[in-house]
This record gives C-alpha cells, structure tokens and sequence, in this order.
C-alpha cells in the first residue's frame, strides 16, 4: 500500500528522458543541447538556483581568467559588449539569460543522495532529499554534472579545532573588508589563495600566504595576449612537453626569478600538471607584485595551530587574527553513486580524456575533464548527441513504462 501512495503522492517520479544532476554550467549546457535534439529531461539541484558555484560560493571581486571565447557555453555566445575577462555578475547574468533562452527549469531544493542502476528493470533510480521530504526518480539515463569543486577541502590541521573561531574556507569569503587591519593566513597558493591574498592587501589586511611545496605562477596575458590562448594555438602544433617548456621560459621572462619569493616550480609543467593531476596553474593578476613588495608574505608549510598562533615547519611562530583555507574542492560522485564502477575513488572517471564522459547503462558525465569551462562544453555536446540519436531512433521508454515502472515501485 505504501508504494501506491508514495506514487500518488508524487514522492516517485518517471522521468521520459535523461536525469541530470546538477545546474551549474555542465548541467544548463547539457539541458540546452538536448532542448536542440528535442529530449525532455530533469535537472536536479541541491540549491535554490542555478550555478550555486558562481552564485553562493565564489567572492566579490573574481572574474573569468580564461578568455570569454573558452568560457561561453554551447549554442549561444556571449554579449559582444561583453569584456575579455567577464565578472562575476556578467557570468551568472549570462548563465541566468542561458537558462531562460533554453527554457530549462531545473528542480530546486533536490540534494541527490543515492542514484543506483536497477539491472532488473534497466533504469537509474535516483533519491533525493529535500525541502519537500525525500523524492525517487527513475529514468533511462543519468548525467552526473555535480563538478570538480562540489565539496570543500578542510585539511587536517594540528590544533586547528583551537586555533579560535575565525576559520573560513574561501568559498565563505567574500571581501576582504572584514579583515582590515588582521593578520591573516591564508592557507594554499592555488589561484583562490593568490586572489584573496591580493583582495586582502587592497583591503589594509595582511596576509601571509601558506606555499608547502611548489607552484606554477604564469602571466594571465604575455605582451597584451591572453597566455591561456597561446598555449591552446601552439597545441595544435606542437606537443604539450614543448608547450610547457615555452609557457616556463615565458613565465621567466615576464615574472623573473620567483624561487627568491619562496615559489618553486614544479618539476612538471604546468599543462601535464593541470591534466593529470588536476592543479592548476596561478594565472596572475597582481598577486605576484604584492609578493615581491613584500605585502603579501610567502610562508612555508603549517606544523600546526595554538590559540591565536601558528608554527610552520621551519619553526617560526606567528601571531595570526584569521585563517582562510583556499586548500582547494573535490567531487562528491563517490557520495551518493552507487553500483558502478565508472568513478574512482577521487570523484572522476577512470577512462582518461577524452572517453571519460560515456559509461555504461545510461550513464554520463559532464565536467570533470579538469579542462574548465570548454571542457564541460564539450562534454555536453557529446552526450546530447548521444542520447539524442537513441532518442530518435525510436526507443521510447514511456512504453516500458508500465510493468517496469510498477516493479520498481514496488521496491522503495
Ligand atoms: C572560483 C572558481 C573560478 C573558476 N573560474 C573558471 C574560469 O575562469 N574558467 C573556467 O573555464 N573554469 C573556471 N572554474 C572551473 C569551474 O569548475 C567551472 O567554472 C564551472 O563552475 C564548472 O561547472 P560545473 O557545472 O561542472 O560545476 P559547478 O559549477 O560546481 O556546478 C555543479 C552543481 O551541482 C550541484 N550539486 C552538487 N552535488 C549535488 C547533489 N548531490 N545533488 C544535487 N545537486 C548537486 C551544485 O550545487 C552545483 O550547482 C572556476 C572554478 C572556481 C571554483
Ligand atoms: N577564475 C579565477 O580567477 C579563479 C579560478 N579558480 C579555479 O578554481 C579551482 C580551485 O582553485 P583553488 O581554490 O585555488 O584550489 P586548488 O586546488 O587549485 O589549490 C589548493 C591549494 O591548497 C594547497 N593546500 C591544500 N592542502 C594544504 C595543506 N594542508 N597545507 C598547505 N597547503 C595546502 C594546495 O597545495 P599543493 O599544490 O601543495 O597541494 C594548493 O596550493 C581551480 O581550478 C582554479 O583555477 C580559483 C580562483 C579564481
Ligand atoms: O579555472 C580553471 O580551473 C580551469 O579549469 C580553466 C583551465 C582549464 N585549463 C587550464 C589551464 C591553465 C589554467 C586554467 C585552465
């Protein structure tokens, strides 16, 4: 009796086309693509809107740092009027105006806590909680655009439960306004690390930057052109070793020598560093001035916390009013996917770039190319044209719908 009610009471939906989960830009890219191949499909997301990356977790100050051209999503381009490097506000604007051209109505307040392949009926069961009590959906194909920075990472810190109150990971911060005058310490020198750092210097705060071990810091633009973009022309000739090697030499002659600031270079470069192991290189924007005035302090790994101290690995202490941690995002996928064998253990697929969005049964994803913004673009253009073809050579789900759907019903 329970099963019938929970159909009728709407707790248990059949979704006639894919389930995506998530609606930051992976997840309306997608959604837009199949609107263009005519498949329905739902998109489920934990917030209350789309994009909660851009909207709710990223600071005031922070714009694109690649180019518009590798950020614009599939089937429709930017404003022209809009800058080089977009805001903030310019990208959600767009992402908003994105939702809307394409009509995507993504179900909000749906925080997916399970999806599992059912091999007896052949369809994904996904249950979610949310402000309306726990939900099941159940379709033919499930796309996983939850992203590379779904979670927060908060190391483990000796002492960093006593440290005191003022601990923030950097998707928390917003301005450095509230810091004026504290001394801060702003653990991780990833592009978040450095651009808050630099947002604290422009505020009258003073941060000490937390550098472990070593760091790629590249120009954004070499001589007026966008460095990102000279690296995407000469991959077309040349190979990414080669690649790495010129990006290294030109970072040297625009930056100079940056070891004196405490900034090793990897001994890998920066592309293959990106790609294989997913850490981007810093593409400065002024953060590397306020290293070599000194406002910004470079300092080595934490040993761990005291009230209102830290010691660091070369023994000095230091008085400290506020920690940030900009230690960086992971997947969730390994959270709530269950019964395949798609993802490994980090949150990504196994398959490596560029079959790491088509698995088995149905499943895709989207976004997790460790390529940005282009690269969720892509992905999405594949998997739409995908479930597309088999969407139009006539395999209609709906008409499965009735024996299988009351199995699976019977099995909540
Ligand atoms: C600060 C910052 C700046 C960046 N700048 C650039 C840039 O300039 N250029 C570039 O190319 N890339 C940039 N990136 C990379 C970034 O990954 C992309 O910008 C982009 O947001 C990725 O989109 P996504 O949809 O894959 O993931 P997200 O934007 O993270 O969207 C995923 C969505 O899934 C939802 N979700 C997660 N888990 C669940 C769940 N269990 N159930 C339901 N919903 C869920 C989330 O709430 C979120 O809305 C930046 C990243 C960060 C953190
Ligand atoms: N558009 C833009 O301008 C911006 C883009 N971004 C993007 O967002 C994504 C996330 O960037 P970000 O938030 O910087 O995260 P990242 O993962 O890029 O960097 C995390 C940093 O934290 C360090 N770290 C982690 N744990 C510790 C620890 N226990 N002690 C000391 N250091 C530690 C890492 O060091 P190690 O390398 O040694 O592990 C690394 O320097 C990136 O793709 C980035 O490009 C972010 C900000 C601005
Ligand atoms: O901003 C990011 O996190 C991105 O993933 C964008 C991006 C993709 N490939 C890169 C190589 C160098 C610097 C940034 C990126």
């Amino acid at each position: 009796m329970a099963d019938w009610f929970d159909l009728f009471s709407r707790r248990c939906q059949w979704v006639n086309g894919p389930i995506i989960i998530g609606a930051g830009p992976s997840g309306l890219a997608v959604g837009a693509c199949l609107k263009e191949q005519g498949v329905p499909f739902e998109i489920l997301e934990r917030s209350d809107c789309i994009a909660s990356l851009w909207q709710k977790r990223t600071y005031d100050r922070l714009k694109l740092h690649l180019p518009k051209q590798f950020c614009q999503l599939p089937k429709l381009p930017f404003p022209d009027d809009y800058p080089e490097y977009p805001t903030k506000k310019q990208f959600i604007e767009y992402l908003e105006s994105y939702a809307k051209h394409f009509d995507i109505k993504p179900r909000f307040n749906q925080s997916v806590q399970s999806a599992r392949y059912d091999e007896t009926c052949g369809l994904w069961r996904v249950r979610t909680a949310g402000t309306g009590g726990e939900m099941q959906y159940i379709g033919q194909w499930l796309v996983v655009a939850t992203g590379e920075n779904a979670e927060q990472i908060i190391p483990e810190l000796e002492g960093l439960g006593q440290f005191g109150s003022d601990v923030a990971h950097v998707c928390n911060y917003k301005s450095g306004k509230v810091y004026q005058g504290k001394r801060v310490l702003v653990v991780g020198c990833g592009n978040s690390g450095m651009e808050v750092c630099l947002d604290l210097c422009d505020h009258n705060a003073f941060p000490s930057m937390v550098v472990r071990d070593s760091v790629h810091v590249l120009p954004r633009e070499v001589l007026g052109k966008s460095t990102f973009e000279l690296a995407v022309f000469l991959l077309k000739w040349l190979p990414l070793w080669l690649v790495d090697g010129i990006l290294v030499v030109l970072a040297w002659l625009v930056l100079g020598n940056i070891t004196k600031y405490g900034l090793k270079r990897p001994s890998i470069g920066p592309l293959e560093l990106k790609n294989t192991q997913g850490r981007t290189p810093v593409l400065d924007i002024g953060a590397l001035g306020k290293i070599k005035s000194g406002d910004i302090k470079v300092v080595p790994g934490i040993k761990r916390f005291m009230p209102g101290k830290v010691e660091l690995v070369d023994g000095q202490i230091l008085d400290v009013d506020s920690v940030i941690l900009a230690t960086g995002y992971r997947s969730n996928v390994p959270q709530w996917l269950q019964g395949t064998d798609f993802f490994s253990k980090d949150g990504y697929p196994k398959v490596p770039f560029p079959n790491g969005w088509k698995g088995n049964s149905g499943l895709y994803a989207v976004g997790f190319t460790r390529r940005g913004l282009s690269g969720a673009s892509s992905d999405a253009v594949r998997i739409a044209k995908d479930i597309g073809r088999v969407w139009k050579e006539g395999i209609k789900p709906a008409q499965r719908l009735t024996a299988c759907h009351r199995r699976c019903i019977s099995q909540i």
